[in-house]
């Protein structure tokens, strides 16, 4: 509940926005295209791996049950180029790690507690403990029709090295978000330019397409539009996009206007204004296929509402199960004074595990989320927390 009924609050925000568009369509790519995506089914092994019982030591593959020894040797397993025959009683062959056991093998002497002496081997240690001692059993790690991903699962370096053991080259994922970004205002330069002027650099796209820089994005830069309806109309209905994101013009000043130039592109507004600070004036809406969703012009506005809602919709319009940012908590280094209305996301620093809030958070500093590692939330009408309480917080950097 927020205190103006106005506001939507940001888990419904969140709910509302991710029902509005599905996951773009499938496609199947190599592995090393896969990395970073979102898997559009559920990936099953191949093949059983370990596919035979394999030695997990350089050693001699013996029979337990023939412990002390002595041993003869007659032959080797190495990786890839497996021993032919079996062993029998008394025997033993040469063994590395990764080569498969010879058959009437259960057990590995590692190489360390063995002495040798042309065919003959003997115990040199204490030896293996039981039977079965440094061996891989056949499907240690997963047998033939185990699901290794699952729909919706990103493609992590650890999931993509799982497919490929599970003996896959391509892998079903969803294809790449397509997001414009546009930024708006007149006050706005290209970053690096026009410094004597009283031009203010626009800082929010570069922000923007570094949030998107890791996620399987192919970005339309709309550049700097400027505060004029047909200019902002025009841009916006030319867009062929997942996603369009705008930031400025979104609150209620006489220059706002990203929300009726989408309508006069032939778009629609869904909702408007969230109670969360900073950010209250999103808006989230549709232009032909793409979702909108209109940041504030405030960096921190647009930082806080981009990691609340662009980039779940990025992952949700890219197959993820969870696109939610993952809240964490930590313990407060100092007491927090009530919140109001708006769920707050205050900049802080975790500092030994402990949360220190900036003492200013008016959202045109950059430089206090710049020195930022998390946000603290603070839920709407939340009473004064104590130094020592938990709190949740989203961590940033
Ligand atoms: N009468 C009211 N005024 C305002 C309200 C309100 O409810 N009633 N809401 C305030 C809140 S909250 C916010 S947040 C801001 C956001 O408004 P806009 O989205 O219309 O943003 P702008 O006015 O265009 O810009 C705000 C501020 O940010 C600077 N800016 C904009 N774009 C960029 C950019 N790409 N890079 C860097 N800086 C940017 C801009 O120069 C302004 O200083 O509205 C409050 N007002
Ligand atoms: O909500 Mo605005 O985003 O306070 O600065």
């Amino acid at each position: 509940m927020s205190g103006d009924p106005l506001l939507l609050p940001v888990a419904e925000a969140q709910a509302r926005l991710l029902a509005m568009a599905r996951p773009v369509t499938e496609e199947q790519v190599p592995l090393r295209l896969a990395a970073g995506r979102w898997a559009a089914t559920d990936i099953a092994a191949r093949r059983t791996q370990p596919a035979a019982d394999l030695s997990a030591m350089d050693g001699y593959a013996i029979r337990f049950a023939d412990l002390p020894g002595p041993w003869r040797v007659i032959g080797e397993s190495a990786a890839g180029k497996p021993f032919a025959g079996s062993i029998g009683p008394g025997e033993a062959t040469r063994i590395f790690t990764g080569a498969a056991m010879p058959a009437g093998a259960d057990t590995v002497l590692v190489q360390e507690e063995a002495a040798r002496d042309d065919e003959r081997l003997m115990l040199a240690g204490e030896g293996p403990p039981n039977c079965g001692r440094n061996v891989r059993r056949r499907g240690l790690d997963f047998a033939e029709g185990d699901r290794l991903v699952a729909t919706g699962d990103r493609l992590t370096p650890a999931r993509i090295a799982v497919a490929a053991t599970g003996g896959h080259g391509d892998l079903p994922v969803r294809r790449r978000v397509r997001v414009a970004i546009a930024a708006t205002g007149d006050e706005l330069v290209p970053p690096g330019s026009d410094l004597d002027g009283a031009a203010l650099p626009e800082s929010n796209g570069a922000m923007l397409a570094a949030m998107l820089a890791g996620l399987p994005v192919d970005l339309i830069d709309l550049g700097i539009l400027p505060d004029r309806l047909e200019v902002l109309r025009d841009a916006f209905a030319g867009v062929r996009a997942d996603l369009l994101v705008t930031t400025g013009g979104a609150s209620v000043g006489d220059h706002d206007l990203v929300r009726p130039a989408i309508e006069a592109a032939g778009g629609s507004i869904d909702f408007w204004r969230i109670a969360l600070r900073p950010g209250k004036p999103m808006m989230a809406g549709r232009l032909s296929d793409a979702v909108v969703l209109g940041l504030p012009g405030n960096p921190v506005s647009a930082f806080v509402t981009a990691l609340l809602f662009v980039l779940p919709m990025v992952a949700h319009l890219g197959g993820a199960r969870d696109p939610l940012p993952v809240v964490t908590s930590a313990v407060l280094g100092e007491d927090l004074p009530a919140n109001q209305g708006r769920t707050d996301y205050l900049r802080a620093e975790l500092r030994d595990g402990r949360i220190f809030a900036s003492t200013i958070q008016d959202s045109s500093m950059l430089l206090t989320l710049a020195r930022s590692t998390c946000l603290v939330i603070r839920p709407a009408h939340a009473g004064t927390a104590m130094a020592g309480e938990s709190a949740e917080i989203l961590v940033i950097a």
